[in-house]
C-alpha cells in the first residue's frame, strides 16, 4: 500500500511530501495527529503571536518580537513532534536523549561560564577600535597634513589586535560547544540507527521514520542550546546597559523646584562664597568665590589656564559640585529645578555643537519664531558679515543644511551661530567661554558691538576671554587666579595698579596700547 502525506500550513506553503510503504497503524495515527497540530497551530499561532507582539511591541519593537515569537513556537513544536514520535519508536531512547540533552547542557554551561568574561572583554576592546576609526574618517585631512598615518596605524593595529584577541576567543570557545553538541547529536542518531537496524528491526518504514525524526531532532538539540548559550551572553549587553542606567543621577524636577513665570526679570546675579569641584572627593576649584553683577552688566574673566574659568561657568549652571550661594535674579538657583536654570541661561562653550538639520531648525527647534526673528539674529550676530565678496553659494541661510555636530561650518560659524541661537532664545543671562577664540578680528568687532546694541536691556553678558580686547571695555572685569578672584573692579581702575594682575597680562600682550585705549586708560 503506497500513503501520500501532504500538509500544508500559510507559513509554508508545502512541508513536504512523505511517501512510504505499508506503514504501521502507528505511524499514520502519529501523521494524522501531527497534521491536525499542524493545521491547528498555523492558524492559531498567527493570532497569538499578533497578540503577544502587540503586547510586547508597546515595548520593544513589534515586527521582530511577533516574528521571533512565531519562529520560536513552529521550531519548539516541530522539535518536540520529532521527539515524542522517536520516543513512541523507541521508548528506551528516552534514558540517551535525556542524557544527552543533560550533557549537551553541562558543556554549554562551561562554555557560558568563559564566554561571559571573554565577552566583556571583547565589547570593552570593540569601543575603541571604533572610536579609532571614526577619529581616522573625521581627521583625515590632518593625519595626512601632519603625516601621522603611520603613528595613526600602528596604534590602530594595537587596538585591533586587542579586539581580534578577544574575538577569537570567542569564536574558539562557541566551536567548542559546537563540536561537542554536535558530537552528541551524532552519537544519539547513530546509537539510534545501530539499535534499530541490528536489535530491533521491523522494516525500513519503521527504521526509517524514527531514525529520520531523531537526526533532526539532535540537530534542533544543538540549536535550541546554541540560542541559549547566545542569549545569555548577549544578557551582557543587557548588564552593560544597565550599568548606565545605574549612573548617578542629576536631582529629580519637583514641584517646588519651578520658578514663577516672570522669572527671571533681570540678569542680576549673586554669589556668595561659591565653592566647586569636579568630583564629590575631588580638589576645590573654585575657593569661596563671591561677587555681585547687576542686571545688564558686561562682565569680563580672565586669567591663566586653569585658573578656574570655565569652572565657575560650569558652577554656575550646577553642572558641576558646587557649595555657596549663587541668587539670579533674587532666586537661590539650588532652589530650583536643573531645567528651569539652564534654559533660562545661554552659555555659548568654546565649541558649540550643532544639530544636523537645517540652520533654521538648529536656530528655532521648536518652530517658535517667525523667519524675520531668525534673519535677524543671523544679523545681529555677525553672520552675514561673513558674507562680504557676495558669493550665493557659500551663503549661509535659514535653509543651509547642517550636517552633525556642525561639521560643515568652520568653528568660528559655529560659534556665530551659537550666538544666534543666544539672542533668539532671548535669555536673561548670556555666558560666552571664549566664544570668540575662533572668529577673525573684524568678525569679532561687529559681534562684540552686536552684543552690546542687540541683546536688550537687562541682559547680563559674561564674558571668558583670552583675547583681552574682547573685555577691555566691559562694565567689569574679575581676574581668577587659582580659583580665586584675585582683582574685580573697572578695566581702568585695575590697569592703574602697576602690580596688578590684569595689568600683568596686558603688560605681557602685544597690543598693549590698543588694549588702554578701549579701556579709556592714560598712562
Ligand atoms: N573635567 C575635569 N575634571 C577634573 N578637574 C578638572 C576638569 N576640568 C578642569 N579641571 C580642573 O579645574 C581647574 C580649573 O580648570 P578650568 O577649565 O576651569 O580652567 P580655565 O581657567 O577655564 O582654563 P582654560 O583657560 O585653559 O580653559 C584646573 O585645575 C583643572 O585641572
Amino acid at each position: 500500500m503506497q500513503i501520500t502525506l501532504q500538509t500544508r500550513s500559510p507559513s509554508r506553503t508545502t512541508l513536504g511530501s512523505i511517501s512510504f510503504a505499508a506503514p504501521s497503524l502507528c505511524q499514520s495515527i502519529f501523521w494524522r495527529t501531527s497534521y491536525t497540530f499542524e493545521v491547528l497551530y498555523a492558524h492559531l499561532a498567527p493570532c497569538i503571536t499578533t497578540l503577544s507582539g502587540q503586547y510586547w511591541g508597546q515595548r520593544c519593537v513589534d515586527g521582530p518580537i511577533s516574528v521571533g515569537l512565531f519562529y520560536f513556537g513552529e521550531f519548539t513544536f516541530t522539535m518536540l513532534a520529532r521527539f515524542f514520535s522517536v520516543m513512541m519508536f523507541t521508548p528506551i531512547f528516552m534514558i540517551t536523549g535525556v542524557f544527552v540533552a543533560v550533557l549537551g547542557t553541562i558543556c554549554s554551561h562551561l562554555s557560558i561560564k568563559a564566554q561571559l568574561s571573554v565577552k566583556r572583554e571583547m565589547s570593552t576592546a570593540k569601543a575603541p577600535v571604533l572610536g579609532r576609526l571614526g577619529a581616522a574618517v573625521s581627521g583625515l585631512v590632518s593625519l595626512r597634513a601632519y603625516g601621522a598615518q603611520e603613528a595613526f596605524t600602528k596604534e590602530s593595529m594595537k587596538r585591533i589586535d586587542r579586539y581580534t584577541r578577544a574575538a577569537s576567543t570567542f569564536y574558539n570557545l562557541t566551536r567548542w560547544v559546537c563540536v561537542r553538541v554536535d558530537a552528541m547529536g551524532g552519537l544519539f542518531a547513530a546509537g539510534l540507527a545501530a539499535y534499530l537496524v541490528y536489535f530491533k528491526s521491523h522494516g525500513a518504514s519503521n527504521t526509517g521514520f524514527p531514525l529520520n525524526m531523531a537526526v533532526g531532532f539532535s540537530g534542533m538539540i544543538l540549536w535550541w542550546i546554541q540560542r541559549l548559550n547566545e542569549l545569555e551572553v548577549h544578557g551582557n549587553s543587557l548588564e552593560r546597559i544597565e550599568k548606565y542606567t545605574n549612573i548617578e543621577q542629576e536631582p529629580n524636577l519637583t514641584e517646588g523646584g519651578i520658578p514663577p513665570a516672570y522669572w527671571p526679570s533681570s540678569g542680576k546675579l549673586e554669589v556668595e562664597n561659591l565653592s566647586a569641584r569636579y568630583s564629590p572627593d575631588g580638589p576645590k576649584v573654585l575657593q569661596g568665590i563671591s561677587f555681585s553683577i547687576r542686571a545688564g552688566e558686561s562682565i569680563g574673566i580672565v586669567g591663566r589656564t586653569g585658573s578656574g574659568k570655565s569652572s565657575l561657568t560650569l558652577a554656575l549652571l550646577r553642572c558641576i559640585f558646587a557649595e555657596g550661594r549663587a541668587l539670579y535674579d533674587g532666586i537661590d538657583t539650588s532652589k530650583i529645578n536643573l531645567d528651569s536654570l539652564r534654559s533660562n541661561i545661554t552659555i555659548i562653550p568654546q565649541i558649540p555643537e550643532l544639530l544636523s538639520g537645517t540652520l533654521r531648525q538648529n536656530l528655532d527647534p521648536f518652530d517658535q519664531y517667525d523667519d524675520a526673528t531668525l534673519n535677524s539674529a543671523l544679523r545681529s550676530s555677525g553672520l552675514f558679515s561673513l558674507h562680504k565678496g557676495g558669493d550665493d553659494e557659500g551663503r549661509v541661510t535659514l535653509d543651509s543644511p547642517i550636517s552633525t555636530g556642525g561639521s560643515n561650518l568652520s568653528v568660528g560659524q559655529r560659534q556665530v551661530l551659537a550666538l544666534a541661537r543666544a539672542i533668539v532664545r532671548g535669555s536673561k543671562l548670556l555666558i560666552l567661554d571664549e566664544a570668540t577664540f575662533a572668529i577673525d578680528n573684524d568678525t569679532d568687532a561687529i559681534i562684540q558691538s552686536s552684543l552690546r546694541h542687540e541683546l536688550g536691556p537687562g541682559v547680563t553678558v559674561i564674558t571668558v576671554a583670552h583675547r583681552l580686547h574682547t573685555i577691555m571695555d566691559a562694565d567689569k572685569i574679575m581676574v581668577l587666579d587659582a580659583g580665586k578672584i584675585v582683582e574685580s573692579d573697572k578695566p581702568g581702575e585695575l590697569l592703574r595698579d602697576p602690580k596688578g594682575k590684569l595689568r600683568a597680562l596686558v603688560g605681557e600682550s602685544g597690543d598693549r596700547e590698543h588694549l588702554f585705549e578701549l579701556a579709556n586708560f592714560q598712562q
